[in-house]
């Protein structure tokens, strides 16, 4: 097993690699992951050919980390500031198969959140699974509150035949029409069609992507209350920056979420939670 420095599309990232010949890309900008391939298989995460890599706009696939904002819901930049900033690794947390990256308040943190903090992302790389858990410790003398998400971006082979087995049963809210239809029968497996944009109540148990690529076990900790699915569709995706006009075809994000209810933080408390994927042998 191996944790190595390298250069990644002309920007710091670590890379991690075991005997059984798994790998995983951690870019310091973001402690984005930008890239997991389980041994014998193919990429199982979605960078975009388009993506940016100037150190300062968020990278456009892998694994964004949303905090300390979901989206749009406050007045932050959309889906926060932690991915737009280079984080720091922090090699004694780690070990050969585990990368660890922090980041704490700075001046300009400050400016625009007024809080104290030390956060933390622990990706850790095993044969046939990827968990990438972040923590986040509150080292203020005031409470502090977020919602966030692991905005994980799944490579999949083609949207129309991709299938999204688990949340059967879940309420859920569509972003795209602002409202709250009937949740999904009880296992029957979400197809994609068209421009989606949902946040579910967190599944009971993991769940499960299939397409012609395999089948991927995706599982989150209880702290994530919620699970985001987006794809663009065409029209929105022919919109987006960093993104080719066709690009949604070969995504689908799945994200272990807080957003409903922002989590609070008490002073010198630690709140952590992780997203778990794994290959399901065929
Ligand atoms: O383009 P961004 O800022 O990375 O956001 C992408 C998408 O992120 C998703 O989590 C949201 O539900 C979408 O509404 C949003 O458009």
């Amino acid at each position: 097993m191996a944790s190595s420095n390298i250069t990644f599309h002309g920007q710091p990232a670590i890379e991690l690699s075991l005997p059984e010949g798994d790998r995983a890309i951690v870019a310091l900008h973001g402690a984005q992951v930008l890239s997991w391939t389980p041994a014998g298989g193919p990429e199982r995460l979605y960078l975009s050919p388009e993506a940016l890599f100037d150190g300062q706009a968020a990278i456009r696939g892998g694994v964004p980390v949303c905090w300390p904002q979901f989206n749009e819901r406050g007045p932050l930049p959309k889906h926060g500031f932690v991915r737009n900033l280079a984080w720091s690794p922090v090699p004694e947390a780690g070990d050969d198969h585990t990368v660890v990256l922090a980041l704490r308040d700075s001046e300009a943190t400050r400016a625009m959140w007024p809080h104290a903090f030390n956060a933390r992302i622990e990706v850790g790389l095993a044969p046939q699974s990827l968990t990438i858990g972040l923590m986040v410790e509150n080292t203020g003398r005031e409470a502090f509150a977020f919602t966030m998400a692991l905005h994980t971006y799944l490579r999949i082979d083609d949207i129309d035949a991709v299938r999204l087995h688990g949340l059967g049963g879940l309420p859920y809210w569509d972003a795209v029409t602002d409202t709250h239809p009937a949740p999904l029968p009880s296992g029957a497996a979400l197809a994609i069609q068209g421009q989606t944009d949902r946040v579910y109540e967190a599944a009971p148990a993991p769940l499960t992507l299939a397409d012609g690529l395999g089948r991927l076990s995706i599982a989150q900790d209880p702290v994530y209350a919620q699970t985001t699915v987006w794809n663009p569709g065409a029209e929105l995706c022919a919109k987006l920056a960093q993104m080719p006009a066709d690009g949604y075809r070969q995504m689908l994000c799945v994200e272990a979420a807080v957003v409903d209810t922002p989590v609070r933080v008490a002073p010198g408390e630690v709140w952590a939670g992780a997203q778990k994927l794994s290959v399901v042998p065929a």
